[in-house]
């Protein structure tokens, strides 16, 4: 098998920029400052699909009482984590029972809603996905895991969510109060060129619904989350399922908020919880001031992104 080094240029589906061909420098005006109070809502999930939707819609009401405007919730919220469970527990979307109930709380509550993820049947496929609701109870995005999670640790987890679930192929942000926000779903997050393209296209927050677990969780939740932080000067937001201990696929639980400077600033243990936090983007600006990375890189020197392609 012969191995040519390529030089490729990160170009990519943007949903909200589609037709933007992305150069290397960061864009200067891109983010607004806003300030808005966040909720991270780490809920148990168990067999009972209404029982899981029921609980994240009173969630979701109990934030708003506690001032909350953006609510997220977790990876597979509606559904226990496994390839066995993916086919049974999947909705289309918009018109299924779970999209139903989360256009319901937005619309009631009056909040945007992050709503975790779902598995989703769309045309005889199944994806692991993620929608937004306005505030109004509107559809303002979906995003479907892109990488999917298939590894293998010896003494320690196997997963293979591509033995059901097919990867997604856009890269997806939204705006909530002048602010983008891009959206990933927990492997997604080591994959640092995809956060990377979301922070050229001007966010000042990622965030991402996951489900690590008890091998990975330990070693690198926190690490990922601070370093896309770092790296990219951003706010960096994780939300988890809370652990259950009987479950097949035991989650690691810890959401998290990160700030632009990768400050942990609030974090969960596994249990149940939600963290309430005021969310400034003037942050990102101050950081991105004071160590100004983003205009000092040899762009002259490593311009384009080097991988190797198989042939
Ligand atoms: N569950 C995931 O998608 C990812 C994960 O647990 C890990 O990356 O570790």
């Amino acid at each position: 098998m012969l191995f040519f080094p390529v030089q490729v240029f990160l170009i990519s589906p943007l949903k909200q920029n589609a037709t933007k061909s992305l150069v290397h420098n960061f864009s200067t005006s891109e983010a607004l400052s806003a300030c808005f109070k966040i909720a991270l809502i780490q809920v148990k999930v168990g067999m009972d699909k209404a029982k899981n939707v029921a609980n994240a819609v009173k969630e979701i009401h109990k934030a708003k009482e506690k001032g909350a405007q953006l609510v997220a919730l977790p990876e597979f919220f509606n559904s226990p984590y496994g390839t066995q469970y993916f086919k049974e527990y999947a909705e289309e979307i918009p018109c299924g029972p779970t999209s139903a109930a989360l256009k319901c709380a937005a619309l009631e509550a009056g909040v945007c809603v992050v709503g975790g993820t779902i598995p989703e049947c769309r045309r005889k496929k199944f994806y692991n996905t993620c929608t937004v609701w306005d505030e109004k109870g509107n559809l303002v995005t979906v995003h479907r895991k892109l990488h999917l999670f298939d590894i293998d640790i010896p003494g320690g987890i196997r997963f293979k969510e591509s033995e059901v679930l097919t990867a997604g192929d856009e890269i997806t942000t939204f705006c909530f109060k002048g602010i983008k926000i891009g959206l990933g779903i927990c492997y997604d997050v080591r994959f640092f060129e995809m956060a990377q393209l979301m922070a050229k296209e001007g966010c000042s927050m990622l965030l991402y619904p996951g489900a690590f677990n008890l091998t990975t969780g330990p070693m690198h939740w926190e690490l990922l989350a601070r370093a896309r932080a770092n790296d990219l000067q951003l706010w960096v937001a994780f939300v988890s399922p809370a652990r259950d201990n009987s479950a097949k696929y035991v989650v690691w639980g810890h959401s998290l908020i990160v700030n632009p400077w990768g400050k942990v600033m609030k974090m969960l243990d596994e249990y149940p919880g939600t963290i309430i936090m005021d969310i400034d983007t003037k942050v990102v600006e101050d950081v991105r001031r004071q160590i100004p990375v983003r205009c000092q890189r040899r762009t002259d020197i490593y311009d384009t992104v080097g991988y190797v392609k198989k042939n």
